[in-house]
């Protein structure tokens, strides 16, 4: 049996008349932390957001464990065990951090959702003395574990993250990417978009950078945080950052 979890085959997608994603094609192995990189508007975000159905494919196959996920619902998604932690805020505010979490576990009842929620809380000890607050009273940090927190209700085989370190601290981003690798090392797959890409390169596996929606370079995290062009990735000119020809998949 493969070891791969996520396949993008030849994909392309975009809104309305615009393709953003090029004839994508990559894979992502299981229980590994894969880091999408490219500049600003490269398609990094889209590719989340196309694997979680929020954008149906032009062409090409999107598979999850050798199976084809295109087409089916954010339900179907989440019933497969593929959770999505979007960009910015994504809490009801005036709810209680109790009632984002119910609300986060629609999907398996309340029940298991009461069950699971002191596993989830252990790996976030603040939110967890902050039961009864109102989501929007929370730091910008707590606000992201508790979005985290919620994803990890569903016990996700998959976690589709974007830009997670955003308006944290780094004492916060790091605390953050820890749980990222504990989960990986524990069987999780980790989709992950981050502009802080030293420290993101650090607990990934593989690095995958995008320009213009296509596939550009595809290395070992570790060989490419050994790469003094580094920067390049974040503005464009990967094929400058990469020695050898991008892997083919
Ligand atoms: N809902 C939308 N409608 C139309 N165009 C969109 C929409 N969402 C994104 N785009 C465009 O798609 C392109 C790729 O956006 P995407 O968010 O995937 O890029 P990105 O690589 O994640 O960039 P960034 O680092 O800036 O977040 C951009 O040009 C963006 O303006």
């Amino acid at each position: 049996m493969s070891d791969t979890c996520i396949e993008f085959n030849d994909v392309v997608a975009g809104y309305k008349d615009f393709m953003i994603l090029n004839n994508l094609s990559f894979k992502a192995q299981t229980g590994s932390i894969t880091l999408l990189l490219g500049p600003n508007g490269a398609g990094k975000s889209t590719v989340l957001k196309t694997l979680f159905g929020l954008l149906k494919p032009r062409q090409g196959t999107i598979k999850l464990y050798g199976e084809s996920v295109v087409g089916l619902t954010q339900k179907d998604l989440l019933a497969k065990g593929i959770a999505f932690v979007p960009q910015g805020r994504n809490l009801f505010g005036q709810l209680t951090v109790w009632q984002n979490l119910e609300l986060g576990g629609i999907t398996i009842g309340k029940e298991l959702t009461h069950e699971r929620t002191p596993e989830v809380l252990e790996f976030f000890p603040r939110v967890k003395q902050r039961m009864n607050s109102m989501a929007s009273a929370l730091s910008g940090g707590e606000q992201k574990q508790l979005e985290i927190g919620r994803a990890l209700l569903l016990r996700p085989k998959v976690i589709l993250i974007d830009e997670p370190s955003i308006g944290l601290s780094p004492m916060v981003v790091g605390d953050v990417f820890k749980l990222l690798r504990k989960l990986a090392d524990q069987g999780t797959t980790v989709l992950m978009v981050e502009q802080n890409v030293k420290s993101a390169l650090k607990i990934s596996d593989e690095a995958i950078a995008l320009e213009s929606g296509r596939l550009v370079l595809q290395k070992p995290a570790s060989e490419l945080l050994a790469d003094p062009h580094i920067e390049r990735l974040f503005l464009g000119g990967a094929h400058a950052a990469n020695a050898a020809p991008a892997a083919t998949v």
